[in-house]
């Protein structure tokens, strides 16, 4: 059968059974695809992977910065990305995330989403949540006031904080006060929260947009020892619920929540496997000791 017969019958088939209109499906307008057709907002990983990178190449004023990246996650797995500085973390997720356009290679989420046909906005909304670095919440407002203005989709509403939850988000909500440790605090300020909560409160934001993927930058930097432990049983409860990518430098945290690590390094993968196994690996040896 040709594609576009495919396609007019995969467009037919959706019609009748009431599934999205034509030209917004998540393929961008194409229903047709070798796997069953989608539900609005549900990605499609019947193939195994909610992300696929493929021979991605990002330069910037020539330097190589992402040189022949190739990587895949499996739904619900926790990835660790480790690897040295300048070893390319921060734009891989840049380019995952839409803020930068590679100059070539394929980036998918799920089998028919691609992404590099979406824009920053658009691919947060997907359900692909990034957590940076520093903790960026409403530090005035408290731990529920910020949770609760993280659902609000339309932002003019900020300001005046008149926003009313539903009684599904209000469970929702409680659900994720729970995870994130925070219940007994939810009435504090956030600027009061010590570093790891404020960390917590961050996560628990874009827990509330259910994201399906979520990219994580150096979580536990600057962490005590005990929130860092913390940490890392949050990350083994929303492992299987959410997809995880988390770029760290914190070996024992690595240790504590990995089954996969992705090392990278000059923009593409070095090695993959256990931590065991790629911390046993020579080339991996020579560039974390070797510079
Ligand atoms: N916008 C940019 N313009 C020029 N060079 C850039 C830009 N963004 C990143 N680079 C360079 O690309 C390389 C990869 O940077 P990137 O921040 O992705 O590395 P990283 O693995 O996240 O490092 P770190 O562990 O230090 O955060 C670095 O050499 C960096 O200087």
């Amino acid at each position: 059968m040709t594609p576009d017969l495919m396609e007019a019958g995969a467009q037919r088939l959706a019609r009748a059974r009431g599934w999205q209109p034509s030209g917004q499906t998540e393929a961008g307008g194409r229903s047709a695809s070798f796997s069953r057709p989608l539900k609005a907002g549900e990605v499609d990983t019947t193939h195994g992977r909610i992300l696929y990178l493929e021979d991605v190449h990002v330069s910037f004023d020539g330097f190589k910065a992402i040189n022949g990246l190739n990587l895949d996650i499996a739904p619900g797995e926790l990835r660790c990305i480790i690897g040295p500085n300048g070893a390319g973390k921060t734009t891989m997720m840049d380019i995952i995330t839409g803020k930068t356009r590679p100059d070539s290679g394929t980036v998918f989420f799920g089998a028919t989403i691609d992404l590099l046909r979406y824009s920053e906005p658009e691919i947060a909304a997907l359900g692909i949540g990034r957590k940076f670095q520093k903790p960026t919440v409403f530090e005035e407002l408290s731990v529920f006031e910020n949770l609760e203005l993280a659902l609000a989709t339309d932002k003019r509403v900020w300001p005046s904080l008149r926003f009313a939850l539903n009684g599904e988000q209000k469970d929702r909500l409680a659900e994720v006060l729970h995870t994130i440790h925070l219940k007994d605090a939810v009435t504090r300020r956030a600027g009061d929260l010590s570093h790891g909560q404020k960390q917590w409160l961050e996560i628990g934001m874009l827990l509330m947009q259910e994201p399906k993927l979520l990219l994580l930058d150096e979580p536990v930097a600057g962490m005590t020892d005990e929130e860092t432990a913390r940490t890392a049983e949050l990350f083994l409860s929303l492992k299987g619920k959410h997809s995880l990518m988390v770029v760290e430098h914190d070996m024992h945290f690595i240790r504590a929540i990995s089954e996969k690590v992705t090392v990278l390094c000059d923009g593409s993968v070095l090695a993959e496997g256990t931590l065991d196994q790629v911390q046993a690996d020579e080339r991996v040896i020579e560039v974390y000791l070797g510079r």
